[in-house]
């Protein structure tokens, strides 16, 4: 039996690094930076001001005896002005928020300790000297770099690179993902169910986490526990296609579709991984594609891809840190686990403590659905009291 680590090796080792391509800002929203971009500006750009208000010399209007103060005022500078005038010794200049600052100013006085005049200003407070200052290049330097490779890009990343001009931006290409279920059981969602049928939801929720970990999914029509239907599906698609996720027909069964039909095409090896949910595993490459094969039971696919799939994915993406947050968590119950394999149970964490959501089956999916977490239960242990730490594994909707 392999450990968890031996498989993600195995897993790792299918995906190489996907090829680089630029694309314009908003195209990059939710992708990985592929090379570090550079700041061609400064931000702020210029010295200017934080506030509405006049720009004056701390020196005339501050301090003890100044105030109230009453000063021409001899240029109005909106944000945008372009031109540089200098502040004149005995002036002040009103002045708008994100507008330049004019040299020899070093204060801006803001209107509220005004009374707002426009030719003549009565200064009533004036804050201390550099107040109300932004600084060029006080965020970033000219020439450093403003987003390292690796980075996902999200709202404030990308906002970051328009803000020093970038236009488009390196990402890598995200990997195309085919995904197939196979099981005779199933029936697409809107049809009748006939005694002993089931929906067929793995491909529904392998492609949103395909789609979530930034690979570029595409279901294909499940197909029955029939090697033939399943090859002919595989050999017809497989060239469009970076990566295969396939759902089922990997244990010990009679009717093993996906472990019978590889048996006769490519090099994906069976075996078990040292977990649970998740125990039957496959990966390999048929005509030189990867291909990974997931347990059919919905959480046990799930479980798997979080495992395997999805950092293997980010890797590929080129992802900073592939891997989910992990943090310690005290348990709200006890718990037990199988001798010999490592459990990532379903939990809900809040406020430092995870409690147990449903039991281990593997089939239960509404559970699974309630869960924020997956709660990690080494190999080596079979039992935890109420308040003892397990690492919990933080999966979508933990991080509010
Ligand atoms: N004798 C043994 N039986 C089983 C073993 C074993 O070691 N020895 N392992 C168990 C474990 S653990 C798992 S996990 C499953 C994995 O089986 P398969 O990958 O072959 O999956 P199936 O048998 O096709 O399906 C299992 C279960 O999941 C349902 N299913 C499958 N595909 C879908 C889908 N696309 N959407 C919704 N539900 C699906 C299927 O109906 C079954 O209930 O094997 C255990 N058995
Ligand atoms: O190992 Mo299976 O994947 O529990 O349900």
């Amino acid at each position: 039996m392999r450990t968890v680590e031996e498989h993600q090796a195995v897993v790792n080792a299918l995906l190489p690094a996907s090829p680089e391509e630029t694309v314009p800002l908003a195209a990059a929203h939710g992708r990985v930076l592929a090379r570090d971009v550079v700041a061609r500006v400064p931000l702020p750009g210029f010295d200017n001001s934080a506030m509405d208000g006049y720009a004056a010399r701390w020196a005339e209007v501050g301090g003890a005896g100044h105030s109230p103060v009453r000063l021409p005022v001899a240029e109005d500078i909106p944000a945008g002005r372009t031109d540089v005038v200098l502040l004149e010794p005995g002036t002040v200049h009103r002045i708008m928020t994100g507008a330049p600052l004019p040299p020899g100013a070093d204060v801006v006085v803001p209107v509220e300790s005004t009374d707002g005049g426009t030719d003549v200003v009565e200064l009533r407070d004036c804050p201390p000297a550099g107040s109300h200052l932004r600084r060029a290049g006080e965020d970033i330097a000219a020439g450093t770099v403003a987003l390292a490779a690796g980075a996902p890009l999200g709202a404030s990343q990308l906002g970051l690179a328009a803000a020093v001009g970038a236009t488009g931006l390196p990402v890598r290409r995200r990997p195309r993902v085919l995904v197939l279920s196979t099981g005779s059981e199933l029936v697409a969602p809107g049809e009748e169910l006939a005694p002993g049928q089931i929906y067929e939801s793995n491909s529904t929720l392998l492609a949103a986490a395909v789609d979530e970990a930034g690979g570029l999914p595409r279901r294909l029509h499940f197909v029955p526990d029939d090697v033939d239907q399943f090859l002919a599906t595989v050999r017809a698609e497989l060239a469009t296609a970076d990566l295969l996720v396939t759902s089922g027909g990997v244990s010990a069964g009679a009717y093993e579709v996906v472990k019978d039909a590889f048996r006769t095409l490519g090099t994906v090896e069976f075996g078990k991984v040292a977990m649970q949910p998740g125990g039957p595993q496959g990966a390999g490459t048929v005509d030189g594609v990867p291909v990974i094969t997931l347990p059919g039971n919905p959480v046990s696919a799930f479980v798997s891809f979080e495992v395997f799939v999805r950092p293997a994915l980010r890797r590929a993406l080129g992802h900073a840190d592939p891997d989910r947050l992990r943090v310690p968590a005290r348990l709200a119950g006890p718990l037990r686990s199988p001798a010999g394999r490592r459990q990532f149970l379903r939990g809900r964490y809040d406020g430092g403590v995870v409690s147990q959501v449903g039991g281990p089956g593997s089939h239960l999916v509404a559970h699974l659905a309630r869960a924020n977490c997956l709660v990690v239960v080494p190999e080596d242990v079979t039992g935890l009291p109420a308040g003892a730490e397990v690492d919990v594994v933080l999966i979508e909707g933990a991080l509010r």
